[in-house]
């Protein structure tokens, strides 16, 4: 921990737009830092958009297609809603623009995920995934205008970006940004120290932290090498992506939010970050995956699939949705 500096400043994009959250004792390695490990997570929010699929269709075999899939996810959403089941995220008509211009990027949003779900966003470039996620974690950019999104019976709305994350919703980026100076293992020793304290429970020293986790590193098939290196400094796009699988599986959270996991991946890393966060998920935890692509699909089988379109989910259904938009492109669901 000594060698933890300051020099996290300039490797903060979004540091300076998320306040810190007041505690009447700060732990020591806080305090030296000046920066929460939690707001650590949300450094990256500036990410860029990957590329999507072009697919190609003909309207008409398209058109009794998408009939099909429709009638086959009405019936699907509606046995979800059991008696007793426990809504873990609930979005209502949710409607925001961007901060700047006043743009309106989503325009009335609805999704439930119950606990144990795995959900799957899909849409064409541009049709607002990206700001969905990011409008969920709190990102400043966004400003939301209407609707309302209750996270485990709370109101997200009503909090601050670091207590969303401590709450358990955590978000994995496009293009995870380095940390200069700070390394993969003190980032994640903080990070977990403030989720525990946050939930009243005893934080774990370095050599006890060391021990678990070693055994999230197996999860995630990575040498321990990368446990000494500054955060994401030097990593190849893969394994920036698994570092960020590695954060969840040291951290948890009741929500993860993947933004394109899969982009990037070559095929051994695919199938070991898919591995790993189908061996993180419980009953009481569930996954909103943003993808373009049915191959994540195949490793991580989606409860649910939604069509996002310029700022609405206006389809949604099970993996056969996905396999006609591979087969035939989004002309064939298009609203
Ligand atoms: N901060 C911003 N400033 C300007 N435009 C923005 C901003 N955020 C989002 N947009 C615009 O909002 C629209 C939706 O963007 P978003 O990144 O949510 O799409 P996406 O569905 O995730 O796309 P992709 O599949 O390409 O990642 C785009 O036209 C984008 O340019």
């Amino acid at each position: 921990m000594a060698g933890v500096n300051l020099q996290l400043r300039h490797a903060y994009s979004i540091a300076q737009f998320v306040p810190t959250i007041s505690s009447p004792s700060p732990s020591p390695q806080r305090a030296r830092l000046g920066i929460s490990p939690s707001r650590v997570l949300f450094c990256n929010l500036r990410a860029t958009s990957a590329a999507a699929a072009t697919l190609r269709t003909t309207r008409r075999s398209a058109t009794v297609a998408a009939s099909s899939v429709s009638s086959a996810v009405d019936s699907l959403v509606g046995d979800r809603d059991d008696v007793g089941r426990i809504p873990l995220l609930e979005v209502k008509d949710l409607r925001a623009v961007i901060v700047e211009s006043r743009q309106e990027i989503l325009k009335g949003v609805n999704l439930v995920v119950y606990e144990g779900e795995i959900h799957a966003v899909m849409g064409k470039n541009g049709s607002g995934k990206s700001t969905f996620s990011k409008v969920l974690v709190g990102h400043p950019d966004y400003e939301v205008t209407g609707g309302s999104i209750v996270f485990k019976g709370q109101n997200l709305l009503d909090m601050e970006p670091e207590e969303r994350s401590l709450a358990g919703l955590f978000m994995s980026f496009q293009s995870p940004v380095e940390i200069p100076g700070v390394s993969n293992m003190d980032f994640l020793n903080m990070a977990f120290n403030a989720r525990k304290r946050k939930l009243g429970q005893p934080e774990l020293d370095p050599i006890q932290f060391y021990s678990h986790l070693v055994s999230k590193l197996e999860v995630v098939n990575m040498k321990t090498d990368f446990l000494n290196r500054n955060v994401n400094e030097g990593f190849s796009g893969g394994e920036r992506k698994r570092n960020e699988i590695l954060q969840l599986a040291v951290l948890g959270a009741e929500l993860a939010i993947l933004d394109e996991i899969d982009s990037g991946l070559d095929v051994d890393a695919l199938q070991d970050v898919a591995k790993a966060v189908n061996g993180l998920l419980t009953p009481k935890n569930s996954v909103l995956m943003i993808t373009h692509y049915q191959r994540l699909l195949d490793y991580i089988k989606p409860t649910l699939i939604h069509i996002m379109e310029n700022g609405r989910i206006i389809k949604t259904g099970d993996n056969s949705l996905a396999k006609l938009l591979e087969k035939e492109g989004y002309k064939a669901i298009s609203g």
